[in-house]
């Protein structure tokens, strides 16, 4: 998350692609004031409530495997695990989300989503990771309000392939190969779209 212009509310870029008759009434967009950019202010209470949804299908499909303590430990003390001492310092987002909410105030927000473990189930074969509905209308629905982007170690087609919206960012081969959303590509020009949709990484 980035410092933004905000005084007292998230202010969040909303896709021009969405409808204002599908906005909820928590939901305004404006004209900023410095730009000609659509900018929505959202409420604190719809911030939660639309990253709590998403939150709500992902938390059974993540991944929580907590490592043998023989491995990680040297001995009987707490203080000594490193895994303990890591978690310190790098807690669960899922189980953060208060303070994540506490700390977007003021800020652009943009999300950034693992695919495997993450939006799937890990499964046997990485063929049938797949995605389920309900976490793909989550997923659609918190693009709506924030730039929302899914990083992989797979290739960027098939990740897109498994998710199939086009109101995302794709970053497949962990980054390498990028492909920024297409939603509202469609009245763009050849080149624009070429220039749009495929960012080499730097
Ligand atoms: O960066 P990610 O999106 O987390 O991708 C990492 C790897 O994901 C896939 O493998 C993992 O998921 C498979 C399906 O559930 C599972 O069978 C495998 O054990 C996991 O490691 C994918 O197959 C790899 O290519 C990705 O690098």
């Amino acid at each position: 998350m980035s410092d933004h212009v905000a005084q007292s509310q998230p202010v969040l870029s909303m896709p021009s692609s969405v409808p204002s008759t599908l906005m909820p009434s928590s939901v305004t967009s404006k004209r900023h004031p410095c730009s000609s950019a659509s900018v929505t202010y959202i409420s604190r209470r719809k911030l939660v409530e639309v990253v709590d949804g998403l939150l709500g299908v992902m938390t059974p499909s993540s991944t929580h495997i907590k490592p043998s303590v023989h491995s990680f430990s040297d001995g009987p003390s707490d203080e000594l695990c490193p895994y303990k001492a890591w978690l310190a310092t790098c807690p669960s987002a899922l189980a953060s989300f208060d303070r994540i909410i506490a700390s977007a105030q003021g800020k652009k927000i943009a999300l950034f989503l693992d695919y495997d473990g993450t939006l799937s189930p890990i499964v046997n074969d990485p063929e049938k990771a797949f995605m389920s509905p309900e976490m793909r209308a989550a997923v659609k629905n918190v693009a709506k309000f924030f730039p929302t982007a899914i990083v992989s170690g797979r290739s960027r087609d098939k990740v897109f392939e498994f998710v199939q919206l086009k109101e995302l960012c794709y970053a497949g081969s962990h980054g390498m190969d990028i492909m920024l959303s297409s939603a509202d590509s469609e009245s763009k020009t050849e080149d624009d779209k070429e220039t749009k949709l495929f960012q080499p990484a730097s």
